[in-house]
């Protein structure tokens, strides 16, 4: 049996959504939106050590919630980074201090702001990253799509087949994971995956769920909020 880990990446500002309070605190039906995600971490059957990246000035308000809320699901606070790489670097170094033996864990990571991922979506990445060292829900596009191309003057039609649409947890092989954010840091990596396939890793897709959303700008919080009164309600 591996050893499991998540690092729940909550070191962002959140400056798209324009709150004081920052998103990944603020309220959704009651409890503070990274609660959520990190509740389906602990109910998931994989049942991970859960490491918390939060900006280091905001560890009080944290803590101020948990005891607000009641919330006592163990879990290691680790600081942000600028960029969510070294938020997720920062979560990697406590993983590698917890480990007994990295090559043979599986170590996840989450947006803090994926406040609808359900234990078993979780678990799926789990089981494809134990087969395949590297997994991450996607969903496909069901959108046309064109690329766009000259500075933006000219644009041409994609086929939506060939392309899918990123969600997290995206799940590795302890020691994949931990080899990739060894690389320097570049613009173009938006998500682990991207990360780990620098290294020449192949990446499993896993089917993912439209309501998994990333909270980002004030409508998503709404939207929330209506899937999570209504848990049948289904997109796809
Ligand atoms: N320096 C950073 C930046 C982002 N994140 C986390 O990465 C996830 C996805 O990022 P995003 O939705 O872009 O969050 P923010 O960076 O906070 O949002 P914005 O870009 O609007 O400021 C979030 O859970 C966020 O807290 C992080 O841990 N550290
Ligand atoms: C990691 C991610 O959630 C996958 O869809 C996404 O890339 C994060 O993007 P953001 O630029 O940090 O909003």
């Amino acid at each position: 049996m591996p050893e499991n880990y998540a690092i729940i990446v909550a070191g962002g500002a959140g400056s798209r959504m324009g709150t004081a309070v920052p998103k990944q605190f603020l309220p959704l039906n009651g409890t503070p939106v990274m609660m959520h995600a990190i509740n389906a971490f602990y109910n998931s059957n994989s049942s991970p050590s859960i490491i918390a990246v939060l900006p280091a000035t905001l560890r009080d308000q944290w803590a101020a919630l948990c005891k607000e809320h009641g919330f006592t699901i163990p879990h290691t606070v680790a600081d942000g980074g600028k960029t969510r790489f070294q938020s997720v670097k920062n979560g990697l170094a406590v993983v590698r201090q917890l480990a007994s033996d990295l090559p043979q864990s599986l170590i996840a990571v989450h947006d803090a702001a994926r406040p609808l991922v359900t234990p078993a979506l979780i678990d799926k990445t789990y089981a494809a990253a134990s087969r395949t060292a590297a997994a991450a829900l996607a969903t496909p596009c069901t959108n046309s799509v064109r690329l766009v191309s000259n500075n933006g003057l000219k644009n041409n039609a994609y086929r939506r087949e060939l392309v899918y649409l990123m969600q997290t947890p995206q799940t590795f092989n302890g020691a994949v994971l931990y080899e990739a954010y060894e690389q320097p840091e570049e613009e173009t990596y938006t998500d682990d995956a991207s990360v780990v396939e620098r290294k020449g890793y192949p990446l499993t897709l896993v089917k993912g769920d439209t309501r998994n959303i990333k909270i980002t700008f004030p409508e998503d919080l709404r939207i929330a909020e209506l899937l999570i009164s209504q848990p049948k309600l289904r997109f796809e």
